[in-house]
């Protein structure tokens, strides 16, 4: 199943490459040697059944986790070494939609997208206001969304606010943490949309953590599947379809099985 990303842009350079990464808690070897390269604005979807290290390995990604063994190179730098200054310089580049929308209840959808560049820059309110209004845009929000609290949205809307924000500072990178589970098929369709959009419109670079195999086929250029520590399978979504890995195929199963 390999080289992975046959259908990934001619022009990408690697963006992320995770090189015979091991970590281990306690007893626990939850990863025992991921090898992963995601080309230049490309999306790679790692799916993975509940506890096969998804997670832990998109925190190696920021370096919120430091590895046993093995490298993490982000736009062509080892980040395992790297101190929490040169390490929050490479956060900067990364974008992140968590599976919770992650909003702050007490803010409005402006304040929330608009809430990295107060933090980060020092951009005058004009520049804040049309940089907020281009990325909720281009999620399809409309400007009378502005002023609502999130408690007033339905849930493939916060999905759209939280992602407006995770792009709104131009990352390279996004990484999204399940960002279709608990959504209804029509909302999760419309996520996909809206992650696709961000590839296109702004070239990012994404990461997408799912057990959701449909979305994963709508969105991924890569799959690569993570099975008792090592990526056992790993190409275009075609290609997936065609491994033999037994755990990739019963996987798979549970939904082409049913449709
Ligand atoms: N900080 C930690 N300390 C100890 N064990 C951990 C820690 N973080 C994760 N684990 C363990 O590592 C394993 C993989 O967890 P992870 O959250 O990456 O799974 P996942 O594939 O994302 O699962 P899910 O799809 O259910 O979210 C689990 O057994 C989990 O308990």
């Amino acid at each position: 199943m390999s080289p992975p990303a046959s259908n990934a842009p001619a022009s990408g350079t690697p963006m992320i490459q995770v090189v015979d990464l091991h970590k281990t808690f306690g007893d626990h070897k939850v990863l025992t040697g991921i090898n992963l390269t995601v080309p230049a604005g490309s999306t790679c979807v790692i799916l993975g059944g509940s506890g096969s290290g998804k997670t832990v390995l998109m925190k190696h990604m920021i370096g919120l986790l430091k590895p046993d063994r093995g490298q993490v190179i982000i736009d062509g730098e080892d980040i395992v070494p790297m101190g929490v200054e040169a390490l929050q310089k490479v956060r900067n580049k990364f974008g992140m939609v968590f599976q919770a929308a992650a909003l702050f209840d007490s803010m409005t959808v402006f304040e929330n997208v608009a809430f990295p560049l107060r933090e980060h820059t020092k951009d005058p309110e004009d520049v804040i206001r049309q940089k907020v209004r281009a990325r909720l845009d281009l999620m399809g929000l409309k400007k009378e969304v502005e002023d609502r609290f999130p408690a007033d949205l339905s849930g493939g809307m916060r999905k759209r606010v939280g992602l407006a924000r995770a792009i709104v500072m131009d990352p390279k990178v996004v990484l999204y943490d399940e960002p279709t589970t608990g959504l209804d098929p029509i909302t999760t369709d419309y996520v996909d949309e809206m992650i696709l959009a961000a590839q296109k419109e702004l070239g990012v670079t994404s990461v997408v953590i799912s057990h959701d195999i449909s979305s994963a086929f709508n969105v991924a250029d890569q799959i690569a599947f993570l099975s008792k520590g090592v990526i056992v399978a790993s190409g275009s979504p075609e290609q997936l379809r065609e491994a033999d890995h037994p755990a990739v195929k019963v996987f798979l199963e549970t939904w082409f099985g049913k449709n």
